[in-house]
């Protein structure tokens, strides 16, 4: 029951692990997010849906599914949205909290390989940012922290 009430709420991040329904054992799940970069620039995606959040700002990626790795997660969410293969770098910024603490959102950076170009499979919008650009859209509160670590790194 708890699982319905939260999931009919919209709030996609309580992050519950798939593997159990149990209410009293959900574990905090992780959300990986890709800060793909080239040329100084960082890849924003503005988020189509649900309606709460639609049209803020936040890094291609998702939740990591049960036997997957952090890197599969992000490979394997950049290809869904974006339909582009990237290669997986060092992490930005440090978790940040999610839903009560449900789910942590976690980024690392990446580049994209194989000259493929992202394509606006599921978002509202892609933009490129530079550093002095990363103000200029409303990111999802979350992302905030990781946005400011990211800045130096443009
Ligand atoms: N992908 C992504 N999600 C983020 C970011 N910041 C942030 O708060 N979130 C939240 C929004 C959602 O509640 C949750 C991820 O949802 P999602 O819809 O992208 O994940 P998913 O593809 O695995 O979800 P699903 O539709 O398959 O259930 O994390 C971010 O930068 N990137």
């Amino acid at each position: 029951m708890p699982v319905q009430t939260e999931r009919a709420s919209g709030d996609e991040s309580a992050g519950y692990s798939g593997e159990s329904t149990d209410y009293g054992k959900r574990k905090s799940r992780v959300i990986v997010g890709a800060a793909i970069i080239e040329d100084g620039r960082v890849l924003g995606c503005a988020r189509a849906k649900p309606p709460e959040v639609a049209g803020k700002w936040e890094f291609p990626g998702g939740k990591v599914e049960s036997g997957e790795t952090e890197i599969d997660a992000l490979i394997r969410e950049c290809m869904e949205e974006l339909a582009v293969r990237i290669e997986v770098g060092e992490r930005v910024g440090a978790d940040v909290p999610l839903a009560h603490g449900r789910a942590v959102l976690r980024v690392y950076q990446a580049r994209l390989i194989g000259g493929d170009q992202p394509q606006r499979l599921e978002h509202a919008e892609l933009r490129w940012l530079t550093a002095a650009e990363l103000g200029s859209v409303a990111w999802l509160p979350a992302d905030e922290p990781i946005v400011a670590a990211l800045r130096p790194l443009l």
